[in-house]
């Protein structure tokens, strides 16, 4: 008899996974490595940014006080007693009426506490005239004013991105302490496989899924080991699976995960003793895909079907390898927009259409990437987004605004928005 599952909704399948998501260790990795990482300290200021009264033009470094009084009928006079850029430090105190001529970014000198730009000057040799008084710290760029030290600057579990390297670097962090990637095998099953390099021959198609997961685990940093590809056959399956278990802390296959005479994927978790926490999602496409936990390790048993296989490594892959690494935005980002084409289809289930998203100044609109069933490969080539229909709805049209999930971003965000 025809084993029957017991659909959940997308939601509950997230927060199922999710909530077994256990934190993997940390490493030390050297600077150069570390954009595209999670941190797994935080960044915290070693000193004050800047670390010295410092000019942020290039002009003249005065002592306020003197400058008192100036107007266009009544120049005041100054004296310029040293001249120094970025990188030196004067060795001159200023006294009544003298100045440094400084460039930006250098200290300010002993004595002066304002800076005059070089545009609001009349140079005449070694003298220049002021037109109008400064007031004490005007146009300088004190100590402190950008991080005080001891500041905590990025919190641990952030994603390195440019700017947080540019922190790290100024804090003097040749390396860093970052989350390990997880351990993730990939695994494609199926009789019909060919590798990419084969003829085609009648009946079989190529492995599009091992190279697409290997992708979007590129896409978040993470290498993959190849466990290759194998027939639908119970015991290779099950020899391959146990043995990368002890290796990974993720393994994902594609295929073999319905309820075909070949699909062989229920019993191999069943003869592994791991926990199914769920195998049919309220969702489409990818509604058989099969998450499980065994031994530490998750299994990714995505569908066979090349967009299905898409969506549930997006919706529930993604979220949980990024979550293992300690970032707390492993969702994909949520938005809204309005569609530019019909989409006269039911939607018994939620449905996640591989879509165009563009973002103009009149608006965010979206429209299905071409043909959109659950074995399509072409839609996925041409999305950057999914539109998400509710279940239990039919004919949306153009001009509806419906709910929309951005791919590819570098960073996701803190909470899943859909039911
Ligand atoms: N009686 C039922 N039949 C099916 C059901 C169902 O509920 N009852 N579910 C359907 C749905 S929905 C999906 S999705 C597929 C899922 O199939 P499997 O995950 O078991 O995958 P396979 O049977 O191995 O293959 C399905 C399809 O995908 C192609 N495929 C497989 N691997 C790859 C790959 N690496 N690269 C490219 N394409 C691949 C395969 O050739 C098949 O065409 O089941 C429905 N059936
Ligand atoms: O899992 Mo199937 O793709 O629902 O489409
Ligand atoms: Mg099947």
């Amino acid at each position: 008899m025809v084993e029957k599952r017991k659909p959940i909704p997308v939601k509950e399948a997230v927060d199922r996974v999710m909530k077994r998501a256990a934190h993997v260790k940390s490493e030390s990795v050297p600077l150069e490595e570390a954009y595209g990482r999670i941190l797994a300290e935080p960044v915290i200021a070693s000193h004050p940014v800047p670390p010295f009264d410092r000019s942020p033009y290039d002009g003249f470094a005065v002592r306020s006080v003197d400058t008192k009084g100036a107007s266009g009928e009544s120049r005041i006079t100054f004296t310029v007693m040293d001249h120094i850029g970025a990188g030196t430090i004067s060795s001159h105190t200023l006294g009544e009426r003298e100045a440094v001529r400084i460039m930006t970014g250098a200290p300010l000198p002993a004595g002066a506490d304002a800076i005059v730009m070089l545009e609001q000057t009349v140079i005449d040799g070694q003298t220049f005239t002021i037109r109008k008084p400064f007031a004490p710290m005007e146009n300088v760029s004190p100590k402190g004013e950008d991080a005080k030290e001891g500041e905590v600057i990025v919190e641990a579990g952030a994603f390195i991105q440019p700017g947080v390297i540019a922190v790290l670097a100024t804090f003097g962090y040749t390396n860093v302490q970052v989350a390990t990637r997880p351990i993730v095998g990939l695994l494609a099953t199926g009789t019909e496989l060919l590798e990419v390099n084969e003829p085609l021959e009648p009946g079989k198609i190529r492995n599009s899924n091992g190279p697409m997961i290997a992708a979007q685990l590129k896409r978040m940093g993470i290498d993959c080991r190849l466990l290759g590809t194998l027939p639908d056959d119970e015991d290779a399956c099950f020899n391959m699976v146990k043995e990368a278990i002890h290796e990974c802390d993720a393994v994902i296959t594609t295929g073999g995960v319905s309820v075909g005479d070949f699909d062989y994927l229920p019993s191999v978790y069943k003869r592994l003793g791991a926990e199914v926490l769920f195998n049919k999602v309220m969702m489409r496409p990818g509604s058989v895909t099969t998450v499980a936990h065994v031994n530490d390790t998750f299994l990714f048993g995505l569908s066979g079907n090349p967009s299905a296989c898409f969506v549930g490594f997006e919706l529930f892959t993604r979220p949980a390898l990024i979550s293992m690494m300690g970032n707390d935005k492993p969702y994909l980002p949520y938005t809204k927009a309005v569609l530019t084409a019909d989409f006269a289809k039911a939607n018994p289930f939620n449905r996640f259409i591989r879509a165009i998203y563009e973002s103009t100044p009149k608006g965010s609109f979206i429209e299905p990437a071409g043909f959109n069933k659950s074995n399509s490969v072409t839609s996925i080539a041409r999305g950057n987004a999914f539109i998400v229909l509710p279940g239990g709805t039919r004919g949306f049209q153009k001009g509806d605004e419906v709910d929309v999930l951005l791919i590819g971003k570098e960073e996701g965000v803190e909470s899943w928005m859909l039911n």
